[in-house]
């Protein structure tokens, strides 16, 4: 049933308005003036407001401006009614947000098709909300709304000084089920993640698809131990899912996912910082096995590497003795041992020095498969060596690549080239190869 506050001083209105509104089905809560509305507003479910624009105290135009300003009133419709036909007020309510104007004494059916029409109106402005929020595939929220609630439950989180923790998550090797069955499993396969997502966390973490088969929770009021196990729950109730795609044939898929802490950073509370290491650990659980959640020390695992790791990326105080190298993730990636290290850079330097005239001549000839796989090898090893600039760099263009956005190649190329040339550049003076 839908509920309509009708405020007005004068009595004997409140009481027809009350009457004609009961009888046509609506549940109707009363109000004798400004104040009175806004906290009923405040603390109940109102569908649509009366609003009489001649009250003493405030007016009928003053509740309707702090009505405007209260973000989660900004689309309750709002029809005023005027005693006299004051054209100067009515324009000036109707341009402060109210929907629609019926002068008194009103007549019933008038009233009544104005109502339906505003609360019709209202209906359609939130379905059409709603779809500009849901990712269409999936139902979650899509990238933009994920970081527009996971901003807001940051900064809360903050004020009041409790943990909040985020995951990203990837499925592994999701390419090979497009590949092996076909484009459309594949969405099947999306749509049956994300629901499992949404029945593994709780009903106030943000759930949002940020990325092809990338996903992102964000959790706040948890610690980071609970984020975690929350991410191990989800890993291994994935791995035991049966999803049916059709044909007679079911599948199995597993997950990677990365997963940062607010409170284990310097300055944490902070969207970027958090998205990029839980990136940062996502890719690391992808190096490592696969199928495998990856965060700050854990029981499972060697907890100072990774301690060092994390606070080496965020501290972005990367030891520039390579330009471009976070040395110490270079180093850790390959458990402490920088003799190896230094011969992986010159592997590197062998391997990927005519990258940029390779990808560049690959985007020109439109060769999108030699593209792919240039980029798609570039991205890992700059993660592993700890080019970290690199990796983010490659990863924007890997992702458009994946997704043929042919427009955003040369752009982000750009950028790319110009990061390999300053690591390749530092690489090749340290290690002074002619
Ligand atoms: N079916 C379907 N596929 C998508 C969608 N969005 C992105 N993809 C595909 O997701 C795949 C992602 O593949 P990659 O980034 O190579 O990664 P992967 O195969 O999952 O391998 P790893 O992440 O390294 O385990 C690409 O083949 C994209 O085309 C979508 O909406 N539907």
């Amino acid at each position: 049933m839908q509920t309509i506050l009708a405020v007005d001083d004068a009595k004997d209105t409140l009481m027809l308005l009350e009457f004609d509104l009961q009888a046509e089905g609506y549940q109707v809560l009363t109000a004798n003036d400004g104040a009175s509305a806004l906290s009923i507003l405040e603390n109940e479910n109102v569908d649509m407001l009366l609003l009489d624009l001649y009250m003493p105290g405030i007016s009928g135009l003053d509740t309707l401006k702090a009505i405007r300003e209260n973000q989660d009133l900004i689309n309750l419709p709002v029809i005023m009614l005027s005693a006299s036909d004051d054209e100067d007020e009515i324009v000036s309510a109707l341009e402060f947000g109210a929907h629609d104007y019926v002068t008194k004494p009103y007549i019933a059916k008038v009233l009544l098709a104005r109502i339906r029409n505003a609360l019709r109106l209202k209906e359609k402005t939130m379905k059409l909300e709603n779809l500009a929020k849901t990712d269409f595939l999936t139902e979650v929220n899509n990238k933009g709304e994920f970081e527009h609630q996971a901003l807001k439950s940051i900064s809360q989180m903050s004020r009041i000084n409790h943990n909040l923790v985020i995951a990203m998550l990837d499925i592994d090797h999701f390419k090979a089920v497009n590949d092996t069955y076909g484009h459309d499993a594949g969405d099947i396969v999306l749509k049956h993640f994300a629901k499992e997502l949404t029945k593994t966390f709780r009903d106030y973490d943000i759930i949002g698809r940020v990325g092809g088969e990338e996903f992102a929770v964000c959790m706040p009021n948890t610690a980071q131990l609970d984020g975690y196990s929350a991410c191990e729950r989800f890993r291994v109730a994935l791995e035991n899912l049966i999803i049916d795609i059709g044909n007679d044939q079911t599948l199995s898929i597993t997950a990677s996912i990365g997963v940062a802490s607010a409170q284990h950073i310097d300055g944490g509370y902070d969207f970027s910082r958090l998205m990029h290491l839980a990136d940062q650990f996502l890719y690391q659980a992808k190096e490592q096995s696969r199928n495998k959640v990856v965060s700050h020390a854990t029981p499972i695992m060697e907890s100072e590497v990774n301690q060092q790791i994390e606070s080496d990326i965020m501290a972005n105080e990367s030891d520039e003795k390579y330009a471009g190298i976070d040395y110490q993730v270079g180093v850790n990636n390959v458990l402490g041992d920088e003799n190896l290290f230094k011969e992986i850079l010159k592997m590197f330097y062998d391997d990927h020095h005519q990258d940029g005239a390779n990808i560049q001549t690959a985007i020109s000839n439109a060769d999108q498969s030699r593209l792919k796989h240039l980029v798609h090898t570039l991205k890992g090893v700059a993660c592993s060596i700890g080019a970290m600039q690199l990796f983010e760099k490659t990863k924007e263009l890997d992702v458009a690549v994946n997704e043929g956005n042919t427009g955003s190649y040369q752009s982000l190329f750009d950028n790319v080239a110009h990061e390999l040339e300053r690591v390749i550049g530092g690489i090749k003076s340290e290690l002074d190869i002619r």
